[in-house]
């Protein structure tokens, strides 16, 4: 999906080539339920809800603004297979889910790792985006100390084509830090 088709407003969105990325990295073809934590203005659980209709996906962001973002998205391709809860994570949650997306935490990473991990089945995936060089560190870090397994760690550099005087350029975008990994048995 192209990042025009979305209702966005001051939240920052996770865009599109990194959704691509991120979404396949989440391996939902046979997935059941999936988690969007710090869903922002919902792209990235709309485009998964869109792409896998018989996905369950749930959202959880804090900020008012954020939500009526994300459910205007909801109303605009008219998903039935989104459940937005607003909250600050980690918040009360059945566990369950096949897939875990983190996309915002704030301070609490520790908190959230670990709660991720109640919340995944035995080999569910997890992917998590970052700007913040010392955030991806940390949570690098607690991944493998948490017993994460077959842990991935690329780097996104996209620049995209715009006009520059009577030419065009590249202009580069935030480098984005993805890790995906998948939960053990322990
Ligand atoms: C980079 S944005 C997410 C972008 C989102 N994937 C999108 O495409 O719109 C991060 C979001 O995480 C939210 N957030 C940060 N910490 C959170 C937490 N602990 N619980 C819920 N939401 C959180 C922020 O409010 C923000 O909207």
């Amino acid at each position: 999906m192209r990042n025009s088709e979305f209702i966005t407003g001051k939240v920052p969105i996770t865009k599109e080539e990194v959704r691509a990325i991120s979404i396949n990295k989440l391996d939902l073809i046979n997935a059941k339920r999936f988690l969007d934590i710090g869903a922002g203005t919902g792209t990235i659980s709309v485009e998964a809800a869109y792409h896998y209709p018989n996905l369950e996906v749930t959202s959880i962001e804090f900020k008012s603004e954020a939500i009526d973002l994300i459910n205007k998205n909801i109303d605009k391709f008219k998903l039935k297979n989104v459940e937005v809860k607003k909250g600050y994570a980690p918040i009360d949650l059945d566990g369950g889910f096949d897939a875990i997306f983190i996309g915002g935490s704030g301070e609490n990473l520790e908190e959230i790792i670990n709660w991720s991990k109640s919340l995944l089945n035995i080999g569910g995936k997890l992917v998590a985006n970052f700007i913040i060089v010392d955030s991806f560190n940390k949570t690098l870090r607690l991944l493998r100390e948490s017993g994460f397994l077959n842990i991935d760690v690329c780097v996104l550099n996209v620049s995209k084509l715009e006009s520059l005087g009577s030419g065009e350029y590249f202009k580069p975008l935030n480098p984005i830090y993805i890790i995906s990994c998948e939960r053990g048995g322990n």
